[in-house]
């Protein structure tokens, strides 16, 4: 919705960043746009990148073996997230990345709740994994919150359930709409 006839009077471009398999998904739908409506950056793992708002570093995720597949750490005034969507158990190299920064905010998935570990999806036994080392190794300050989300419907938990399962392990559940403020 960026390319001629579509898009009118814009006074920036969109500005996608991905790795080489969205990049060549991007370019095979909308092809080579000019750069005033639309800029597509390839990014690596590890590599931080200043998208104007927000210091982003994309690091490792375990999902899927055939493509570069990213988590995200975003810094913004002073305070720190990791998006940590759609990945089975961390890497390695990725912990070792983490173990030299601090988080406010660790958002993860929790796609399979209750269900096995499949390895490129969190559960709740893998959440709760995570979330402990990242206290433990003081990745995640003290005062830091962790939230789940991305849940798969066929896991048969609805909102208050999982909220049984994780407030009294201090872990937000995400829903809808929710906002939160790091303060
Ligand atoms: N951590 C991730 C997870 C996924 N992707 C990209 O999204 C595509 C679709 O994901 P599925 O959950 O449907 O497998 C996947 O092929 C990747 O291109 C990613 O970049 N990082």
């Amino acid at each position: 919705m960026r390319l001629p006839v579509y898009a009118h009077g814009l006074d920036h471009p969109l500005r996608v960043y991905g790795h080489d398999a969205v990049v060549r998904k991007c370019r095979e739908a909308v092809g080579r746009p000019d750069a005033e409506r639309l800029i597509i950056q390839r990014i690596q793992p590890f590599e931080t990148v200043d998208t104007g708002t927000a210091l982003v570093t994309a690091l490792p995720a375990n999902h899927d073996p055939d493509e570069t597949c990213l988590l995200f750490y975003m810094e913004k005034d002073g305070k720190s997230i990791f998006y940590g969507h759609d990945t089975g158990l961390l890497p390695e190299e990725t912990w070792v990345w983490l173990t030299n920064h601090k988080l406010d905010l660790a958002i993860l998935d929790c796609t399979n709740g209750n269900l096995p570990f499949t390895g490129s999806h969190l559960n709740i036994e893998a959440v709760l994994a995570i979330r402990n080392r990242m206290q433990e190794e003081g990745i995640l300050r003290p005062e830091g919150k962790t939230v789940v989300t991305h849940f798969s419907h066929n896991i048969g938990l609805l909102h208050d359930e999982l909220r049984a399962i994780f407030d009294p392990e201090d872990i937000i559940v995400a829903y809808d709409g929710m906002m939160l403020y790091l303060n």
